[in-house]
């Protein structure tokens, strides 16, 4: 059984700022112990302030293997493209774009299968273990209990005989990490912030609760899953 261990923070905006140090710290204690690190980050907006405040620290981020969690299936430029918003926040202009992203290939490709398997192939070349494990992977939670692009209703959270998949989710095609990498992660961070998300943070943490309706829950790692919320996420808990 998963045990969730959650930290607290009074706003959106010290909530980021926990979640940069956070996840600094853990890269940190990796890169003491290894010659790299490999973390695999969530899309959405909750992050994009957190992201900002990281890529401003002075990490050795050329050890640094950064992934997406999933992608939409859009060019780079698109206004919906996770990598855009992490190349105008993490990788920008302070040290943290001296990090190695590697992008999860999508419209370059003919169809959105063609990228999920490509995106399965690129993580297996850089995480080992079957199935593939980073360092870190943090992770966002919709407000109907999805994370990554593992939505309720879907095919995409019943995959487990591949790495990435092709997800479906607010009227678009995405390219996600398939529940045992997420799964397979050293340590997992949700990141959730704002009321709108206390239904499924609630579901997440509730032991009785279906990964059919909550497929977050799906993700059961070895270790104790970090849940870093604000006030107003955590309300009803
Ligand atoms: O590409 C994505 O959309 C994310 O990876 C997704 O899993 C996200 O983390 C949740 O949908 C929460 O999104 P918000 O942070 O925008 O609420």
């Amino acid at each position: 059984m998963t045990y969730y261990r959650i930290e607290r923070a009074s706003d959106a905006e010290s909530l980021a700022r926990m979640a940069s140090d956070t996840i600094a710290a853990q890269i940190s204690l990796v890169l003491d112990q290894s010659d790299c690190c490999s973390i695999a980050l969530s899309g959405g907006s909750t992050p994009a302030r957190a992201y900002s405040f990281l890529g401003q620290d002075h990490l050795p981020w050329d050890r640094v293997d950064v992934f997406l969690g999933d992608e939409r299936w859009v060019a780079a430029d698109d206004d919906s493209s996770n990598a855009r918003m992490l190349r105008r926040t993490l990788l920008a202009d302070g040290p943290g774009r001296a990090a190695r992203f590697h992008a999860v290939p999508t419209v370059e490709l003919a169809d959105a299968e063609s990228s999920a398997a490509a995106f399965g192939d690129l993580v297996a070349q850089h995480c080992p273990g079957e199935p593939p494990v980073f360092d870190l992977m943090l992770l966002g939670l919709g407000d109907d209990g999805h994370t990554a692009s593992l939505f309720p209703g879907t095919e995409a959270p019943t995959i487990t005989d591949r790495w990435a998949t092709v997800g479906r989710g607010k009227g678009l095609d995405r390219i996600t990490l398939t529940a045992p990498v997420l799964s397979a992660a050293r340590q997992v961070i949700f990141l959730v912030s704002g009321a709108g998300k206390q239904e499924a943070l609630r579901r997440l943490v509730d032991p009785s609760e279906s990964s059919e309706r909550t497929p977050a829950r799906l993700v059961q790692p070895a270790s104790d899953v970090l849940i870093l919320a604000d006030q107003d996420a955590t309300a009803s808990l």
